[in-house]
């Protein structure tokens, strides 16, 4: 006997969170729980603004659509559905056949996008391989430049993931690269996406030396994974490119041609985050995940993040807006 409920979330964000354009000030999203006899699976539908397609009202209406065709035992085709509810079904459903290993990988590249100085300490604190993401593009390309090569110089065995998010033209790319002294390229584990175009990204790797990785690209129509020099990782955003199995079949598409797969955060709230930390303790061992984003929300929802202190809301003090 199968039923199916989708709660409704609005979680405060931290003041200072900027998408591209506008401040999100709430984070809000669907939680789907799916139960079959005594077996329960929850999963998180929360498109996020600017980078989404779709709307949260778009995915909202389009899961409860699905949820009653998954009620009556139909098989659904998630690679039509819209990416952020192929995502939170998928992960509900793969929950609730106990798919989904319980172990999760918590140890999350530290993101810088404020002080530098506190990415030092984080460091420093780190155990084991010293991976930090810091976005660049929103300033200066020299400042970027200036602190990724300070970065290289404080903290030898460092491995940074830069994200210029598509923010540069081919001249301030090379601003950039110039500032990084030739023998401190390779402290860049990668740079994301570090031109308007995947053309021009190829041809700054190329030139500089500098190790690049698809973030945006992964997510253009028509998208392969495939060897091209100079690109050495792809991200993996599941809430913005889909379902758990199309999310698994890029990893292994990565995989086979010797390119690192790295789950990342769209922001999910502490249910969706635990989820994605579990996927990538599967999918993806051994590789740091992109998911250090609690510290952006003033709240967690339902499962406790690893030493995070923040207020949580349970599930059940959420508003049920459809069931069956
Ligand atoms: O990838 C990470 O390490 C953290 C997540 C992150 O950077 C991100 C999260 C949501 C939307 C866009 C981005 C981004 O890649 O800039
Ligand atoms: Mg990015």
């Amino acid at each position: 006997m199968r039923s199916a409920k989708l709660y409704q979330y609005q979680l405060p964000m931290d003041s200072g969170v900027i998408l591209r354009t506008q401040r999100l000030a709430t984070r809000e999203g669907w939680i789907v729980e799916l139960r079959d006899g005594d077996k329960v699976g929850f999963g998180e539908i929360a498109p996020l603004p600017e980078f989404s397609h779709e709307t949260v009202e778009q995915a909202g209406e389009q899961a409860k659509q699905l949820l009653e065709s998954w009620i009556q035992g139909e098989t659904i085709d998630l690679s039509q559905a819209l990416p952020s509810v192929a995502f939170g079904l998928s992960m509900a459903m793969l929950e609730q056949a106990s798919e989904l290993p319980m172990k999760g990988n918590y140890l999350v590249a530290p993101l810088c996008s404020g002080d530098p100085d506190d990415l030092i300490v984080r460091l420093n604190e780190m155990p084991g391989e010293k991976v930090a993401k810091i976005k660049v593009g929103m300033y200066e390309a020299v400042r970027d430049g200036i602190v990724a090569n300070m970065f290289i110089e404080a903290i030898p065995d460092v491995r940074l993931r830069l994200d210029a998010n598509r923010k540069w033209t081919p001249i301030k790319a090379q601003q950039f690269a110039k500032y990084v002294k030739p023998e401190h390229r390779a402290g860049i584990a990668f740079l994301e996406e570090p031109c308007k175009t995947p053309e021009d990204s190829l041809a700054f790797s190329l030139e500089t030396g500098i190790k690049i990785a698809w973030d945006e690209t992964v997510r253009d129509e028509g998208f392969e994974v495939k060897a091209e020099p100079g690109v050495v990782a792809i991200i993996i955003k599941p809430t913005l490119v889909g379902s758990v199995q199309r999310c698994m079949d890029l990893v292994k598409q990565a995989h086979a041609i010797g390119l690192m797969a790295v789950i990342s955060s769209s922001m999910e709230s502490s249910l969706g985050l635990n989820q994605l930390a579990r996927f990538a303790e599967w999918q993806t061992p051994g590789v740091i995940p992109g998911l250090d984003t609690m510290q952006l929300f003033k709240a967690q929802l339902e499962t406790p993040w690893p030493d995070c202190d923040l207020p949580k809301t349970a599930l059940s003090d959420l508003e049920v807006v459809w069931q069956k």
